[in-house]
């Protein structure tokens, strides 16, 4: 029986912070987790390295459902986002090391392939409505089928979503949270002048989704979904705080725009009111928070019971291991929906060969044994650890906000 003989953290900062768990069995076969929490990155790695690796050296590594119940019943302590995004790194490496031993990529060990690929959808955003169909339209050139999008909100000196001019979107930027202010009202006139002109310039074959980033009041999600309807989204995402899940029931009265929630739920218990109500279209929950391969496969199954497919956040903060692990779920499930893809920069993609490919909109995990992702220690050794903040937001007259 092989035994688990160590279990390392290693952080890197390729121009993000990404934190990875590798776990090394005793005939030499090692398996990589994504463990990084956007903004709190330190906490999960004190986390595993105080908590959970001393409980993990001996174990048999294929004993994953075990391992798993071990550590979630076991800490007494259940959920919340710390937690469980340690338990998705052990569980993604335990798969790792499972399909590097079984030969097979972890697709194969889930059930295999239930589709050619994963369909996943791109981000345009800018600062004008303009900018931002021209980049659209530049991401359909690529092949995507889906595009997400996101405009600024004239009279805001940011939003949500929406690069500095010349840069990449990357919202954790500084060293102590930034500030940024925000205004409903601007913002809902905006998004349908946005939606219109993109179907006029962009066609119907392409499918469109907004990320409303909890911003609304359920009415004010109702009345956005109502103004969106002519120009049919794929989704609005996260219309407002998931805390109180009757809200949705408010939303669902007024709209039959689809909606889609979950990126910061941790647990099947936070999305199980939602999904068994059919408040909701779509399941954002994603491997590295929700408690990994494991876990993730559990909610799908409860949401397939309701017809809630996944949609499985995918933004830069989820790491290559984290995408790999999600393409794998994705491509074995049966109720895939789409998965988000923000390209890694070519610094990360270096630190973390991987596998998996993107042709024409589609995504694939690759056949290489396990995830199909490794992460070269001596290059993430050249890029240290940089404390980044993910924003705070106020309202224009100072009133702290969601974000
Ligand atoms: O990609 C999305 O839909 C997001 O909302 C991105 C999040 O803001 C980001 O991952 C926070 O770390
Ligand atoms: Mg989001």
């Amino acid at each position: 029986m092989p035994r688990i003989v160590s279990a390392r953290v290693i952080v890197t900062s390729p121009g993000r912070n990404f934190l990875t768990l590798k776990i090394t069995c005793d005939d030499g076969t090692t398996g990589v987790g994504d463990a990084t929490l956007n903004g709190r990155e330190m906490a999960v790695a004190s986390y595993l390295s105080e908590h959970v690796v001393p409980c993990l050296i001996g174990r048999d590594p294929h004993r994953i459902e075990d391992i798993w119940q071990y550590l979630y019943k076991g800490a007494y302590w259940r959920r919340g986002p710390v937690t469980m995004t340690a338990i998705a790194a052990v569980d993604m490496a335990l798969w790792d090391i499972k399909g590097k031993v079984a030969g097979l990529p972890v697709y194969q060990l889930l059930g295999g392939a239930s589709r050619d690929g994963c369909m996943v959808y791109a981000h345009a955003n800018g600062t004008t409505v303009a900018d931002t169909i021209a980049v659209a339209k530049a991401e359909i050139a690529k092949g995507y089928k889906a595009v997400r999008l996101q405009c600024g909100v004239p009279g805001l000196a940011s939003t949500y979503g929406v690069a500095k001019p010349g840069q990449r979107y990357e919202p954790a930027d500084a060293d102590l949270p930034a500030e940024s202010r925000w205004s409903t009202e601007r913002y809902l006139r905006i998004v349908p002048e946005l939606f219109a002109a993109a179907r006029e310039a962009l066609g119907w074959d392409v499918h469109l989704l907004h990320d409303v980033h909890h911003r609304l009041t359920p009415i004010e999600a109702g009345r956005l979904g109502k103004d969106l309807e002519p120009y049919r989204p794929f989704w609005i995402e996260d219309p407002t705080p998931a805390e109180n899940q009757e809200a949705f029931r408010l939303i669902r009265q007024h709209t039959t725009t689809p909606i889609a929630v979950g990126e910061v739920f941790n647990s099947i218990w936070d999305a199980k009111h939602l999904i068994e109500h059919q408040l909701i279209d779509y399941i954002r929950a994603t491997v590295v928070h929700a408690g990994g391969i494991t876990h993730l496969r559990r909610i799908a199954a409860l949401a397939d019971l309701y017809q809630v497919r996944t949609g499985c956040h995918g933004a830069t903060d989820l790491s290559p291991v984290a995408m790999a692990a999600a393409l794998h779920v994705g491509l074995s499930i049966p109720n895939f929906g789409v998965q988000e893809h923000m390209p890694h920069t070519a610094e990360t993609d270096a630190v973390f060969p991987h596998a998996y490919t993107y042709t024409d909109g589609m995504m694939h995990p690759g056949d290489a044994p396990g995830l199909g992702v490794e992460i070269d220690e001596t290059l993430a050794a050249d890029y240290p650890y940089a404390r980044a903040y993910l924003p705070v937001n106020r309202l224009e007259d100072g009133t702290l906000f969601h974000w």
